[in-house]
């Protein structure tokens, strides 16, 4: 189980401070009007913020205090995921050795992860030579081969036309699925929550407004319908 309680950070004047759970496994799309403090949300979680109160535990382990690479979990973000200097094969592989020391093993989870975004023949590219959406097809491949219980995701497939963006939301199902990942994706589509989400949380000012589960969305209370517009 994630865990966040009164996760706050303050920008002057402003304060943003987030409660809520999710469970193991669980997809949670996070839905809020531009400004509403969604990437300072992920970003809090991911430790590129410093939280000024609050606290954040996952399977019972406090991480509010931890440097980034120990917290248990990806983060994918919009754009700007990799290093332009090194193949698509090495941006992945990044995601198991740091130092891109590969075993065959890790060798052959990094062509297994670039197959189930369908990227195998593109291995041996640098970003430059890659569209927006094969950028981001290796960004999530990283995520995969990281293997980490916890993936947050920043609306990392909103520039990708229609029916890759599908693609990648089942890929991103499917982990779920069969790793027991839990996901939280910030999206600004109601439709992309309503394809992959169990739960759908509501930000506006800085603070959780409503916390639901995916079928209300089919009827939704007045509280959140000037968010699904
Ligand atoms: N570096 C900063 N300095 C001061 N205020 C900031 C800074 N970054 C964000 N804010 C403010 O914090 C609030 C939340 O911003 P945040 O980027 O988290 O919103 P968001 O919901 O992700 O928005 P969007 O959907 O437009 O990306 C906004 O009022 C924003 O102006």
């Amino acid at each position: 189980m994630l865990n966040v309680n009164e996760l706050s950070y303050q920008y002057q004047p402003e304060t943003l401070s987030f409660s809520f759970n999710a469970a193991p496994g669980s997809i949670t799309a996070i839905l809020g009007p531009s400004g509403a403090g969604k990437s300072t949300l992920l970003s809090l979680l991911c430790g590129l913020l410093p939280p000024h109160g609050g606290a954040v535990t996952f399977a019972g382990e406090d991480f509010t205090q931890k440097p980034s690479y120990e917290r248990p979990l990806s983060m994918l973000f919009q754009e700007h995921n990799l290093f332009s200097h090194l193949s698509a094969f090495d941006n992945i592989a990044l995601g198991i050795s740091p130092k891109l020391s590969l075993t065959a093993k890790d060798k052959a989870s990094v062509k297994e992860a670039a197959a189930k975004v369908g990227l195998e023949g593109y291995l041996n590219r640098q970003p430059g030579e890659l569209s927006g959406g094969q950028k981001q097809r290796v960004a999530l491949a990283r995520c995969l081969v990281r293997n980490r219980p916890l993936l947050l995701l920043d609306e990392p497939f909103s520039a990708l036309d229609p029916s890759l963006r599908r693609d990648m939301l089942l890929e991103v199902q499917q982990l779920a699925k069969t790793t027991g990942t839990t996901i939280l994706m910030v999206t600004h589509h109601p439709e992309d929550a309503v394809t992959i989400a169990d739960r759908v949380l509501f930000i506006d000012d800085g603070k959780v407004v409503y916390h639901a589960d995916i079928e209300e969305l089919s009827a939704p209370p007045e509280v959140i319908k000037p968010y699904l517009s």
